[in-house]
C-alpha cells in the first residue's frame, strides 16, 4: 500500500484561495499512491483561531469541492485534512463549528467526515469555538492489492488519549491515520507518541503534520510513518515535504501474531 503524507507549509502571507489550489496540486502530483494525507486545518490556519468563522464551511463546501476533484483526478483516497466544519444545527454546547477530517475516494466522492473528539486549547481556540466530536471512525480503505485495511481516524491533540486509539484497535483498525498542525516547541512528544500507539496497539500510525509558521506558531513538521513494530520506517524534516512510503498491512496481524501481548490484556477487577 503506497501511502503519501503531504507535510505542508504555510504561512500567513499566502491566501487560502492559492493555498488551496497549491494543495490540490500537490495532492494531483501523489498519483500511483493509494492514500495520500494533508494536515490538520491546513485551509484554514491551524493555529489561526481569529479567521475560523469567516472561514468555516460545509462538508460539501469549497474546500471539499477542490479537494474531491483532486482525489479523483489523481486516482487516490484523499484523507484531506480537515476544515473548519460549520453544520446548521448546533452541538451540545450551542455552538456550530467542529475541526472535521475529510476522506474521500478515489472517484471523488466523499467516503467518510471524522469530528475531532479531543480539543486543544485549555479553555481558548478549539474548546471555545467548536464542539467536540464524540463519534469513532473507522473506513476500510483500499491495501493496494485488492483488499482493505481497517484504519481509524484520529486527529493532532486525540494523539495524547490512549484510550482512544484502544477503542479504535477493538474495533478492528489496523492503521492510524493521524492528520495534525503540531507545533515546534513540543514535537518531542509527536514523535514519541506517534511511535507509542504504535507499539502499544500494534497498528501503523501515518501521522500527518504541519510546517511553517502561522498565527505566530512555529509548526513541528517531523511527519512519521510508525510500523506496529514500533520501527520508524520515515520521518520528515522541518520544511515542507512529502513522505512516500509503501507499507505492508499484512504487518499488524503477523507481527501480533509473532509477539502477542494483546492477548495478555487485564484489567483490574475495578476496573472492567
Ligand atoms: O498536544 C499538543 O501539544 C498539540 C496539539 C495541537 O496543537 C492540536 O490539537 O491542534
Amino acid at each position: 500500500m503506497k501511502v503519501a503524507l503531504v507535510q505542508l507549509a504555510y504561512g500567513d502571507d499566502e491566501p487560502v484561495r492559492e493555498r488551496v489550489d497549491r494543495a490540490a496540486d500537490l495532492v494531483r502530483q501523489q498519483r500511483g499512491h493509494d492514500l495520500v494525507i494533508l494536515p490538520e486545518l491546513w485551509a484554514a490556519g491551524g493555529f489561526d483561531y481569529r479567521h475560523w468563522g469567516e472561514r468555516a464551511e460545509e462538508v460539501s463546501g469549497a474546500v471539499a469541492t477542490v479537494m474531491g476533484q483532486a482525489a479523483r483526478d489523481a486516482g487516490v483516497t484523499l484523507l484531506a485534512g480537515s476544515i473548519v466544519e460549520q453544520h446548521p444545527q448546533a452541538g451540545p454546547e450551542g455552538k456550530d463549528l467542529w475541526n472535521t477530517q475529510l476522506l474521500f475516494g478515489a472517484d471523488g466522492g466523499l467516503l467518510a467526515t471524522y469530528r475531532k473528539i479531543h480539543r486543544f486549547g485549555f479553555g481558548a481556540g478549539e474548546p471555545k469555538l467548536m464542539e467536540a466530536g464524540d463519534e469513532l471512525v473507522l473506513v476500510d480503505l483500499p491495501d493496494g492489492a485488492g483488499g482493505t485495511v481497517r484504519t481509524g481516524l484520529t486527529t493532532c491533540y486525540d494523539l495524547r488519549f490512549p484510550e482512544l486509539y484502544r477503542a479504535l484497535l477493538d474495533e478492528g483498525a489496523r492503521v492510524f491515520a493521524i492528520p495534525a498542525a503540531w507545533p515546534a516547541r513540543r514535537v518531542g512528544h509527536w514523535t514519541l507518541l506517534a511511535q507509542a500507539r504504535a507499539i502499544e496497539d500494534q497498528c501503523w500510525v501515518l501521522a500527518c503534520n504541519t510546517a511553517g509558521t502561522h498565527a505566530r506558531h512555529e509548526m513541528g513538521g517531523h511527519s512519521i510513518v510508525v510500523a506496529p513494530t514500533g520501527d520508524v520506517v520515515a520521518e520528515a524534516g522541518t520544511d515542507e515535504e512529502v513522505l512516500s512510503v509503501d507499507i505492508d498491512p499484512g504487518l499488524a496481524d503477523a507481527w501480533r501474531t509473532d509477539f502477542p501481548v494483546l492477548a495478555d490484556r487485564r484489567l483490574p477487577g475495578g476496573l472492567r
